[in-house]
């Protein structure tokens, strides 16, 4: 079965503020991994609690997965229950809906999510004495060993210094293809993202501007009307796109029109 995922005419509203209005997208397939960008307060995390089923609006999340498996979400900020060391607070996310009983299977499961994410060290200390950066490498290991069929990461990675960002990009790539996830990560790092994305999604003001692959939709025009930046796009032989920002859009033209320069 392939697990899939699809919006169709999606909203999210708190009480009478709509925040997100009309999303719908083409069938999420398990082993791609989509990048949703777009500029603070676009509504990506709300997006994302809309598909988790935590927040409430208009339209339809049809979610296929085997016996209707929930999503598994990542929020960009998590909460930390100081008590428990790493390795017990990843087993505890491991069993979450499941029985007590922790076999072999288990255990190999934490330990390979320790090791792919190069914090075995820290297996036996509190969350509470852990770094920023170290928080939220675990925070990622207690996502993917809850067998995640559809994945929400919401910015995964900005605590984390250029190398680790790299490294836990590659391995949610990875893992995506390789289990068939269909995975959703928010990020503002827009060549970490387009570096391991098959499709970028983009909000702005509430809606879905585009969606589709990264050298289609990542153009410097898009980029001027979703950020107010002026970029450039390098795209290599095969490559994904690269973005080199150089200045912004807003100042830019308000040079051209000084009047509106002195308001
Ligand atoms: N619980 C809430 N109640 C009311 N409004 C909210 C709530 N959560 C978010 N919002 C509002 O919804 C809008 C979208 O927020 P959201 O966190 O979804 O954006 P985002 O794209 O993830 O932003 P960022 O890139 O800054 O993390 C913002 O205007 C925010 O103030």
């Amino acid at each position: 079965m392939v697990k899939r995922l699809a919006l169709s005419e999606v909203g999210v509203a708190y009480g009478k503020r709509q925040i997100l209005t009309g999303i719908s997208t083409p069938d999420l397939l398990g082993g791609e991994v989509v990048a949703v960008i777009g500029p603070n307060a676009a509504g990506k995390s709300s997006l994302f609690r809309r598909i988790a089923g935590m927040a409430s609006g208009a339209g339809t999340v049809e979610i296929v997965s085997s016996a209707g498996k929930a999503p598994c979400y990542l929020p960009q900020d998590t909460a930390v229950n100081a008590v428990l060391t790493v390795y017990e607070s990843i087993l505890l996310a491991r069993k979450q809906g499941g029985s007590w009983g922790v076999g072999d299977e288990e255990l190999a499961a934490i330990d390979q999510a320790l090791h792919d994410l190069d914090i075995a060290e820290l297996a036996f200390r509190g969350l509470g004495e852990l770094s920023g950066g170290q928080r939220q490498l675990v925070s990622i290991a207690q996502t993917l060993v809850r067998r995640p069929e559809i994945m929400l990461l919401d910015e995964p990675t900005s605590a984390l210094d250029l190398h680790r960002q790299f490294e836990v990009l590659s391995l949610v790539a990875r893992l995506a293809r390789e289990k068939k996830i269909c995975v959703l990560i928010a990020i503002h790092d827009l060549n970490q993202a387009l570096r391991i994305a098959d499709k970028v999604m983009v909000l702005a003001k509430g809606r879905l501007v585009a969606l589709g692959p990264p050298r289609e939709i990542i153009t410097p025009a898009l980029l001027e009307e979703v950020y107010g930046v002026v970029a450039r796009v390098e795209t290599g032989d095969g490559e994904a796109p690269f973005v080199v920002v150089q200045g912004s859009a807003r100042k830019a033209s308000q040079r051209a029109r000084p009047e509106l320069a002195a308001l």
